[in-house]
């Protein structure tokens, strides 16, 4: 039996046993194998009837009332919570609202007055903020300001760092629990503890592993957290980014931006600011409606669904997927820079591809962008990140097992054809 063969059932075989298989009925996709789904998600097939919902009927004819009528008003909180059990967050602690960016500013600037305020004027000496260097770069850029505005010296480092980095001048960490361009994942629970034995706060970025892994925020003590929800949660292009605080901290949430959303009485119009309770304290201006409940529409693919499930399927996903690479790429064209132990991998596999991998055409050999070009007018849609990585995210929800044959098999073929 050929290794084509070989794994085409094997595929069917896994396929035939996944009992996630039915959830890609709940969304509405095309022949294409859709591998980046940890760039912009898929559209889940209840979000186009919903918009036209709210837009028409909501916007259209109930208009100003909706905000009460509608539960606009309160969307951002109720989607928190519907999202909080997918991230291990009790109710009341995830506020739906800005983009990642404005989030990750909210957090670091929160966390360092967090350790002010319990070390006072001296700042007990706590003058430093640690932030990934490997990170997606807004979080840099931001932590970068957030350093500057609040006199903190900003200092990157690696995740496998931060251990030894901790010191009694630590005030915040920010670190992205899987990382964008490897898929590593990062040991959220034990850096946690190491951040809080340091005596600083802790701040995640989740942007690649909510929805497609367990996170564990209240069990782990995270402190704050940060993500987007057009990933693996299927919110759509530029939908709402989310803000945990964890519950025992909220009431020393003293946000940087605090907008009139965030007030104990935002009708009363006072010229002075109070906070108001709860996760509803990050929240800042007027929410974007119509991206909030495009996203609430399409967390109800979540219904039924546990994480734990979705972890396993991922992992079995990519596990297969660097198996059909193994056997249908010749050695040394592709190298994996996703980690192969199960707890240190996300929901992608990176793959490096440069010219100076083994090609045969001397001078010619393809980069990684032109890899990806072609894959994609094959039918296997990834993304190129720079400067030689192919990204294949796999979505558990909507991808199966002869998906993930058929990319590594149409891999294959483009790097043969570059021969
Ligand atoms: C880890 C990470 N953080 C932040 C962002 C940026 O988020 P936003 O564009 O919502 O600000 C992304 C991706 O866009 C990301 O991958
Ligand atoms: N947010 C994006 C966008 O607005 C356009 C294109 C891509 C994105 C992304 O999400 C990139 C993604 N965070 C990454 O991991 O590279």
């Amino acid at each position: 039996m050929s290794e084509i063969t070989q794994l085409t059932l094997e595929a069917e075989e896994l396929d035939a046993a996944d009992e996630l298989s039915k959830l890609r009925e709940r969304f509405v996709l095309d022949d294409a194998v859709y591998l980046d789904g940890n760039s912009l998600g898929a559209l889940p097939a209840s979000v186009p009837d919903r918009v036209d919902d709210v837009v028409r009927r909501q916007w259209g004819s109930l208009r100003i009332r909706s905000w009460d009528e509608s539960g606009w008003w309160t969307a951002p909180e109720r989607i928190g919570d519907r999202i909080a059990p997918l991230v291990g967050a009790a109710a009341g602690q995830i506020v739906v609202g800005d983009s990642t960016s404005v989030n990750v500013f909210k957090a670091v600037v929160a966390a360092v007055r967090m350790s002010e305020d319990e070390h006072g004027e001296g700042r007990g000496g706590r003058d430093e903020i640690l932030v990934d260097a490997t990170t997606f770069p807004t979080d840099g850029y931001i932590a970068e300001s957030a350093a500057r505005m609040t006199g903190r010296t900003l200092r990157p480092v690696t995740p496998a760092e931060v251990p030894d980095a901790l010191s009694s001048r630590t005030a915040a960490v920010l670190l992205n629990h899987v990382d964008y361009r490897t898929g590593r994942l990062h040991d959220l629970p034990g850096l946690t503890a190491a951040i809080h034995e340091a005596g600083a706060y802790a701040v995640w970025d989740l942007c690649h592993s909510a929805g497609a892994l367990p996170v564990g925020l209240d069990e782990h003590g995270v402190d704050l957290a940060v993500g987007c929800t057009y990933k693996y949660l299927n919110g759509g292009p530029g939908s709402p980014a989310y803000l945990y605080v964890r519950r025992d901290l909220q009431p020393r949430f003293d946000s940087p931006l605090p907008g009139w959303n965030s007030h104990v009485e935002p009708f009363g119009m006072d010229p002075a600011y109070e906070p108001v309770a709860g996760a509803r304290r990050g929240r800042v201006g007027t929410p974007d409606i119509l991206s909030m409940l495009a996203l609430e529409a399409a967390l109800e693919v979540w219904e039924g669904v546990s994480i734990e499930s979705v972890r396993a399927k991922s992992l079995a996903l990519t596990d297969f997927f660097l198996k059909c690479v193994t056997s249908y790429v010749p050695e040394g064209r592709v190298e994996s820079l996703t980690p192969t132990p199960h707890p240190e991998r996300g929901s992608q596999v990176a793959l490096r591809c440069s010219p100076t991998l083994g090609f045969a055409r001397a001078g010619g050999a393809p980069n990684a962008a032109e890899v990806m070009k072609h894959l994609i007018t094959e039918g296997v849609i990834g993304d190129f990140r720079h400067p030689d990585v192919l990204r294949f995210g796999f979505t558990p929800l909507y991808i199966g097992f002869a998906d993930v044959e058929r990319a590594a098999r149409v891999l294959a073929q483009t790097l043969e054809s570059f021969d």
